[in-house]
Formats: structure tokens, sequence, C-alpha cells
């Protein structure tokens, strides 16, 4: 099975998903950064742009199970999608320690709170959960993603609203 672990930066993403056993991970920006990419948006302060066509290729050519670590593993061919979630007040916190810019955290934790990835990730995968995890450590976020691997509807989606926060 393949399964995208996909959410805003800082919802956690790397930290759960080397700890998940007996799945490979591959780590959509390492994959990115090896040439799966169109080339670096000079607006955006020259990242790499995603070569999300050659990156559903790739998937599709992969066996076994699998986890696709990114913010964008849910655009891939996947049969899972486990949205990780953060409260923005928790993602502004753990953004601000990276030392990210208010812009930049800004721009983060709006999309967090309108659920951007997870309205994406509905629009193209039937199987669709999200782990909200502003108050769970990443201990309990792996036993979630087990649990769901296992067959829960614990974390169908519906379960998080961050719409009438205030962030700032
Ligand atoms: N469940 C959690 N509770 C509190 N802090 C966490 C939790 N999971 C991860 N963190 C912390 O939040 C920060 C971001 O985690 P991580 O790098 O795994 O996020 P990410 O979603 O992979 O981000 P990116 O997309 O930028 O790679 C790290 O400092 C990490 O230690």
């Amino acid at each position: 099975m393949k399964i995208a672990i996909t959410g805003t930066p800082g919802t956690g993403k790397s930290t759960v998903s080397g700890s998940v056993d007996d799945y490979q991970v591959i780590r959509i920006n390492d994959l990115i950064k090896a040439g799966y990419n169109l080339g670096a948006d000079e607006e955006r302060g020259g990242a790499l742009i995603a070569d999300v066509d050659r990156l559903s290729e790739y998937v599709d050519g992969l066996k076994g199970d699998i986890i696709l670590e990114g913010h964008i593993s849910h655009l891939l061919p996947v049969d899972m999608v486990i949205v990780l979630r953060a409260s923005p007040k928790a993602l502004k916190k753990r953004l601000a320690e990276r030392g990210w810019t208010e812009a930049k955290i800004r721009e983060n934790i709006e999309a967090e709170a309108l659920d951007v990835i997870l309205v994406e990730a509905l629009s193209l995968n039937e199987k669709v959960y999200e782990i909200d995890t502003t108050n769970m450590t990443p201990m309990d976020v792996r036993e979630a993603v087990l649990e769901i691997i296992r067959g829960t509807d614990k974390y169908k989606v519906g379960s998080v609203d961050f719409s009438e926060e205030a962030f700032f």
C-alpha cells in the first residue's frame, strides 16, 4: 500500500514518517532536489518547483508498503492520504522556532486554518484522514497513523476545524 503523509510545514510529517515500522519512507523533497523539479521559483526565494507529472510516474512504478512524506505527496497516485494538522497557534510556535520570517509563518498558518491541503487531498483521493497533532506527542501521532492503517474510522475527515481560531 502507498500512503501519503502530507500537511502544512511544521505539522510533523518528517518526525512521524520515519517511525512507522515495515514501511519504506520516501521523502518527496529529496526526490525534488534529486531532479524531479521544473527549476527554481524566483518569486518564492528560489524554492524548487516540483515536477508532479514525473513524480507521479515514479510513484506509479513503486511496489510494496511505502510512505510518501511531503507537503505535495497528496498530489501523487497513492492508496490513502493522511493529512497531519496543527492548530495555527501551535504551528506558529513550531515555525517561529525554525527562525522563519513572520510573512512565511503567516502564509503557512493561514493555509492551515483554511484547510488548503485537506481540500486538495479530498479532490484527488477517496481515502483521506486527518490527525490533529496539536496536543499529541510524536509517539501518539505514530499510534494514530498505525490505527488508520489498521482500518479505524476515528480520523476520518471532518474532525478538525481551525476556521474560528484567532492566530495573530
Ligand atoms: N506531535 C508533535 N508535537 C509537538 N511538536 C512536534 C510534533 N511533531 C513534530 N514536532 C516538532 O515540530 C517541528 C516540525 O516537525 P517536522 O519537521 O516533522 O514537520 P514537517 O511537517 O515535516 O515540516 P516540513 O514540511 O517543513 O518538513 C519540529 O521541531 C518537531 O520536533
